[in-house]
Formats: C-alpha cells, structure tokens, sequence
C-alpha cells in the first residue's frame, strides 16, 4: 500500500484546494544532540509539543536552551535523533529528502530574526521568489502576473505597498521583517515559524510586529509558532511553554 504523503500525489494532496487546511503538528519524544570535539551535547531530550490549527505557541527559554533547535526540527529543517514529527497523524521527519522539501516549502513559513532578505533583489522580488523557486520557469512564466499580484497583495496586507522597489538597504529593520513576513507567506503557509522576529527591533517596532502576527493568527486563522526572548510578548500567545533543561514545560494557556 502507498503512503499518501511519499507518493506522487503528494503534490495533490498537499496543494489541493479541496484539502481542509493542515490542522495539527506533532514533535513527540524528541531528542537532539550536537557534537563537540569527540562528544555529544545534549540539547533537547524527550520533548514533546505541539500546535493546533489556529494556535499562537510562543518558546521561550534561556539562550542555548534549544528553542532554534527545536523550531528547526518542527519546521524539518534539521532531522531529530530520536522522536517523531507528525502532520496530522503523519510521520514526515523520516521522509525522502525530496519529500521533506516540498511538505517544508509547501506546509511551513520561516521568519528569522536577520530578515535573509536577498540585498541585491527588490522588496517584490524578495516576496515572489520562493514562488519562483517552486514552480518550474516554463509554470512561473506562465503564472508570472498572478505570483507578483499575489506578492503585491501581501506587502499591501503588511502595509509596505510604498516600498515595492526599494532594496532591503533602503527598508527600515521593521520593513525588513514586515517584508520577511510577506515572503514566508506568499506560498500559503499552514504554519509560520517564527525564530526571535522582533530580536532585532526596538520596542516600539517589535510591538507592531507583534501586532501584525496577531493579526495574522487570529483574522486568518494562521498556526504560529514564536521563538521569543521577551516575555511580555509571549505571553500574548495563545500558550506559552518553556525550554528548560531540553524538556518542554507548559507555562500558560491551554494544556
Ligand atoms: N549546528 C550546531 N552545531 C553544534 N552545536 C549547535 C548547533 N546549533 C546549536 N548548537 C548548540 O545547541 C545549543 C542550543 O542552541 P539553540 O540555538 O537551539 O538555542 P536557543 O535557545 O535558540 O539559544 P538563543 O536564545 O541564544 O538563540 C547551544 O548550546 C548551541 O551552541
């Protein structure tokens, strides 16, 4: 029998339309180690979390707690030692390379803390590239004006529609996020992972942020996971958990 996520009509399934939206991510049982010199660093060890459609999850923990660590193998950016991540009751972290590549771009949108904007592109060529990168260049020419429409939507949706031509050195650190929120969205996103998204910018600025992701979950029903440092802003999710000693301990929302 196929499985339904490894087999070609992967791309139907996790594309299609018809599809209800991804409802629920699963990280259980999950250890992760780094290697130093001859030995293994235990970072994470047992932990299980996980996030509901709809949700608003922010991590927080002491620096070098393994909350990137953890957001990375939620994302399947990194590949956990031991544990499983479950997408709707499916396993996806031990799928073909391939496989784990298209269920990233297509099911997860990433915001870092430095923005990796490309510098040399505008801000809508910044937001329309992962279309690019996806579709083939015969399926992006072809569906050119809809991708940059669609990229033109979101800078508008974040309020940056007077800035489609500047470059990231001419954008504000604020802008750079705004801008960074609308490229990890342009591929209609289930889950925005979000790593430390207002690390980087003064109180007020981080505030707006703050607002715009809020926004975000609760008009657009958008799971998200945060990654923060600022604990007044966590506690603005719908749940919070803490990273202490590579285990999850919930602080505040549901259970
Ligand atoms: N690729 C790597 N190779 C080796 N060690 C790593 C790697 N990535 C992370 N670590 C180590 O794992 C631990 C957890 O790192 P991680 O970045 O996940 O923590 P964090 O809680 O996000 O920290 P911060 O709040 O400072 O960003 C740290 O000790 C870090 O040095």
């Amino acid at each position: 029998m196929s499985d339904p996520v490894v087999d070609e009509s992967c791309e139907t399934i996790l594309l299609s339309s018809a599809m209800p939206p991804h409802a629920q991510l699963v990280a259980t049982g999950i250890d992760k180690a780094y290697r130093k010199g001859d030995h293994q660093v235990p970072v994470l060890r047992g932990v299980d979390i996980s996030i509901d459609r709809g949700e608003f999850l922010s991590i927080v923990g002491q620096s070098g707690s393994g909350k990137s660590t953890l957001l990375h193998l939620m994302g399947l950016l990194d590949a956990p030692d031991l544990g499983e991540v479950l997408l709707d009751g499916q396993r996806i972290d031990d799928l073909p390379a391939r496989t784990r590549d298209q269920i990233r771009n297509r099911v997860f949108g990433f915001v870092f803390q430095f923005y990796h904007l490309m510098p040399e592109l505008t801000l809508v060529e910044n937001v329309v590239l992962p279309l690019m990168i996806r579709h083939s260049i015969w399926s992006y020419w072809k569906n050119c004006r809809s991708h940059i429409d669609r990229a033109k939507q979101l800078i508008d949706r974040v309020g940056l529609s007077h800035r489609l031509t500047h470059k990231p050195s001419e954008l504000s650190g604020g802008e750079m996020q705004r801008a960074a929120i609308a490229r990890a969205l342009v591929s209609q996103p289930q889950i925005l992972l979000a790593d430390e998204p207002t690390g980087n910018l003064d109180e007020k600025t981080g505030r707006e942020i703050m607002d715009l992701l809020k926004r975000l979950n609760t008009e657009e029903q958008l799971s998200i996971v945060m990654v923060t440092h600022d604990a007044q802003l966590a506690r603005e999710a719908t749940r919070t958990v803490r990273l202490t000693a590579g285990r999850v301990e919930a602080l505040a929302g549901a259970a």
